[in-house]
C-alpha cells in the first residue's frame, strides 16, 4: 500500500488553482522530493495532506486515511511527523515547553538523540531564536515520536550549510531505518543528494515525476572543452547541444545528443582539456519548467559559436 496516494487532487482558491488534478503516490520507505518554484502549489498540497485545507475535488490518503475523514486522519497523524513552512511557535515559551507539549500529544522517544544532532537552545524562549534555531526545533518536534511518515515543507530553509549537511545525513539514515519522507523544496541540489524520487510542480500541475537518476540522465551532460588554438567550430552546432557559453580558449555546453557524434567531433580538434560531467540540476529542471534558458555563470553567452 502506498503511504501517500493522491488522486486527481484539485484545490481551487477562486482566483487560482493551488493544485490542479494532481495524482501521485509515495511508497513506503521512499524519500520523495516535491519541487517547484514559488507559488507552484507545494504548500497547498502539503496542507491538504494534513487535513488543514479541504480539497475542492479529488482524493488523497495518508497511511491509508482519507484526508477528508477527520477521525481517520487524526488517528493516522499519531504516526506522522509534520514540519510546516511557518512554524508559528508561541514566542513566550521555551523550546523545551514546545517539545513537552508535542510529547504529551504524540510522544518523544527520540528527543535526546535528535537534540544531539539538531541543537536549538531549548532552555531559551522562542522569541530569542534565530530562524535556523526555530527550524531545528521544528525538525526535532517532527521526528521525536519516531513517526512512520514525515511531511516537511521547505525543511532546510534558514539552516546554515553545516546543519543542512547534518540534515541530509540524518535523512539518509532515516531512509535506512525505513521512514517514509515527503518534503518540498526549491533547492534543487538538495533533492539530488537525498531523494529517491522527485515530483516537479508548476502552476499547480505535476509536470515531472522521476527518479533522481533518470532526471539527471535526461538532462544530458555538461561538456567543457579547451582546444589548442581556441577554436570550437563544429562542436557547438552538433545536434543535441544547448546552453552554449564560450570562454578564452574553449567552449562549454549541455549535450543531450549521441556520444559517438560528440567523440568524433572532439577527435577533429586539437583538444587540450575536456571535462564531461553531470549538468547542474538547475539546467535539468529548466527542461520541465519550460522557461528561458538558465542564467550563465559569469560567462559570455552566444547562441552559436
Ligand atoms: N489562501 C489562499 N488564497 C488564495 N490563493 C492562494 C492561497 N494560498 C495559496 N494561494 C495561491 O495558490 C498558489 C500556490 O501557492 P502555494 O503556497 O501552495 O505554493 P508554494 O509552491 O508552496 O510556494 P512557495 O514556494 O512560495 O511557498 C499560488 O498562486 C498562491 O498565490
Amino acid at each position: 500500500m502506498a503511504v501517500i496516494e493522491v488522486t486527481d487532487l484539485t484545490k481551487d482558491y477562486g482566483s487560482v488553482l493551488g493544485a490542479d488534478s494532481l495524482s501521485f503516490t509515495v511508497e513506503e520507505g521512499e524519500v520523495f522530493g516535491f519541487l517547484g518554484p514559488n507559488g507552484a502549489g507545494k504548500t497547498t498540497t502539503i496542507r491538504t495532506l494534513l487535513g488543514l485545507l479541504s480539497p475542492t475535488s479529488g482524493t488523497a490518503t495518508v497511511l491509508g486515511a482519507d484526508v477528508r475523514d477527520e477521525a481517520a486522519l487524526l488517528e493516522a497523524k499519531r504516526r506522522i511527523g509534520y514540519l510546516p513552512a511557518h512554524l508559528g511557535f508561541d514566542e513566550d515559551v521555551t523550546g523545551k515547553r514546545v517539545l513537552d507539549y508535542h510529547a504529551s500529544v504524540k510522544g518523544d522517544g527520540r528527543r535526546d538523540e535528535l537534540l544531539e544532532i539538531f541543537t536549538p537552545p531549548v532552555e531559551r524562549p522562542i522569541r530569542e531564536y534565530s530562524t535556523g534555531n526555530e527550524r531545528m526545533l521544528g525538525i526535532v518536534q517532527a521526528f521525536m515520536h519516531d513517526p512512520d511518515l514525515v511531511i516537511m515543507d521547505e525543511p532546510t530553509s534558514g539552516l546554515d550549510p553545516l546543519k543542512q549537511e547534518a540534515f541530509n545525513e540524518f535523512i539518509r539514515e532515516e531512509r535506512e531505518r525505513g521512514t517514509t519522507v515527503f518534503f518540498s523544496s526549491h533547492v534543487l541540489s538538495e533533492v539530488r543528494r537525498i531523494c529517491d524520487r522527485v515530483g516537479i510542480l508548476r502552476e499547480g500541475r505535476l509536470v515531472g515525476l522521476e527518479d533522481v537518476e533518470t532526471l539527471l540522465d535526461q538532462g544530458g551532460k555538461r561538456v567543457r572543452v579547451q582546444t589548442a588554438d581556441g577554436t570550437s567550430t563544429g562542436l557547438a552546432t552538433l545536434d543535441g547541444v544547448i546552453n552554449v557559453s564560450t570562454f578564452a580558449d574553449g567552449v562549454q555546453f549541455i549535450y543531450t545528443g549521441d556520444y559517438n557524434m560528440l567523440l568524433r567531433e572532439l577527435a577533429s580538434h586539437d583538444v587540450r582539456e575536456v571535462e564531461i560531467s553531470e549538468p547542474p540540476l538547475e539546467d535539468v529542471f529548466m527542461h520541465y519548467y519550460g522557461t528561458d534558458e538558465p542564467e550563465p555563470s559569469g560567462q559570455e553567452v552566444k547562441s552559436n559559436v
